[in-house]
């Protein structure tokens, strides 16, 4: 396993340009791919979970140019839904972004289908997905664990109507389904059943669809009302906002030790949920300011913080880390997901922030880290998440050494990550 050691870091300055969201990008490919008409798009992301969902793509048949950095894309969209007279078998590897939207799209469509995927796959669930569709005409079988990917669908298009999802696990499930509801022959009402996570994602999806010409009634984040006879048109030219997920660990760098960063791709115009990620360093003392397309943090003392941070689950693990350089203790909470994503990320950040010498609370959907004295040198295990080797490596202001085991699993959204975090704090 490779592995990457971080001597002890003292500064964070300068100016960063942050590769394309892959929330953005997996939805516009998609949609573009559906889309009549052909849709270039710019400051693409290229990493694995983009790679899947393009790869899926060529596979169900779809035809595009990639650049030859991969960072542009012109993609004749097909103007209908997926036609397949063989039995096509897509590897989606871990990317939630491409599993759960194809597999809806793919339920509106026509031909076999079997969705696999990494092993950490199998163990994410999908289930409520899938009671959301089965009412619609889908016909989906579990191949695995019942439940859980890998699925085969035999696909004949879908009616609308009305359907009940619940929204408690994964804001991605209701994506999924609002994603194919224009593709269903009939109008679709999707009433949340219960507590919905991740809610901005949401905002993701409705924007990318209105961008390609689709409106979705929004009754308050319970009920989306979708009218059939809408189709979606390629905007002709699309440029994908900076990862504002991606831009957390520079700008907590500047928190903990700058100097000033400053990202750009990401500001206040940004559609992106995670943006409010700069709004929590600023309650814990960071200074921090906000242009259309940028965003600015000046190092301040920091205070430990107890917040819910359901809104933005990806950006609040860099919280996690960022919390071993507060005065006082943090309490990151309502982030139960966390247990279902690259890993179990509650129990794998509380192992590893004790490694480092932390005093960490892990409840059921909650975790409460106080700051050790001295930051301890250790090597962190990542668990093939990206975010847990990134997060840590801000663990490197604390005065010590820093191991990241298998640096390489960034390559999931941001496989230059390392490279870029020394040119901050170089
Ligand atoms: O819709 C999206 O693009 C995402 C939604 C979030 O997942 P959940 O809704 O499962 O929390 C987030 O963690 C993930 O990285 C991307
Ligand atoms: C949860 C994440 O990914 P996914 O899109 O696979 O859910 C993530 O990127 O932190």
């Amino acid at each position: 396993m490779d592995t990457l050691t971080l001597q002890p870091l003292a500064h964070a300055n300068g100016e960063v340009q942050i590769p394309g969201s892959k929330s953005l990008s997996n939805r516009i490919l998609l949609l573009a791919a559906l889309a009549q008409g052909t849709t270039r798009i710019t400051n693409l992301l290229d990493s694995d979970d983009v790679r899947h969902m393009l790869n899926a793509l060529q596979a169900l048949g779809v035809h595009y140019t990639l650049a030859d950095d991969r960072r542009s894309c012109e993609l004749e969209g097909l103007g209908r839904t997926f036609t397949c007279n063989e039995a096509v078998e897509l590897f989606l590897g871990n990317a939630g972004t491409a599993m759960r939207p194809l597999c809806a799209a793919l339920c509106a469509s026509t031909g076999e289908f079997t969705l696999t995927g990494e092993p950490r796959m199998y163990e994410r669930p999908i289930a409520d997905l899938v009671d959301a569709l089965l009412p619609l005409g889908a016909d989906i079988d579990y191949l695995g664990e019942p439940g859980y990917p890998p699925m085969r669908i035999q696909a004949n298009g879908l009616h609308g109507g009305e359907v009940s999802i619940k929204g408690n696990i994964s804001s991605q499930f209701l994506t999924a389904l609002l994603m194919a509801a224009p593709l269903a022959s009939s109008d679709l009402t999707i009433n949340v059943d219960g507590e919905l996570v991740s809610k901005p994602y949401i905002d993701i999806t409705l924007h990318t669809m209105a961008l390609f010409g689709v409106e979705v009634e929004n009754h308050n984040y319970q009920r989306f009302v979708v009218r059939a006879g809408q189709v979606y048109r390629s905007p002709g030219e699309v440029m994908v906002e900076g990862d504002a997920s991606s831009a957390s660990y520079f700008l907590a760098a500047a928190a903990i030790a700058g100097g000033t960063v400053r990202v750009y791709g990401v500001g206040a115009d940004s559609v992106q949920g995670d943006k409010a990620f700069a709004e929590v360093l600023g309650k814990m003392g960071a200074n921090v300011s906000y242009g259309p397309t940028w965003i600015e943090v000046t190092r301040g003392e920091l205070n430990g913080v107890d917040l819910d941070l359901n809104a933005i689950p990806d950006a609040a693990m860099t919280i996690a880390t960022t919390a071993l350089f507060a005065k006082g203790p943090t309490a990151i909470r309502n982030v139960y997901n966390w247990r279902v994503k690259e890993t179990d990320r509650l129990s794998a950040m509380a192992t590893e922030l004790r490694k480092v010498g932390a005093d960490v609370v892990e409840g059921e959907d909650f975790i409460e880290i106080t700051p050790p004295a001295q930051v301890q040198s250790a090597a962190i295990d990542t668990y093939d998440d990206h975010r847990m080797a990134m997060c840590f490596s801000l663990a490197a202001f604390g005065g010590a050494p820093i191991t990241i085991n298998d640096p390489g699993c960034t390559r999931k959204t941001f496989p230059e990550y390392f490279k870029l975090f020394a040119h901050i704090t170089r």
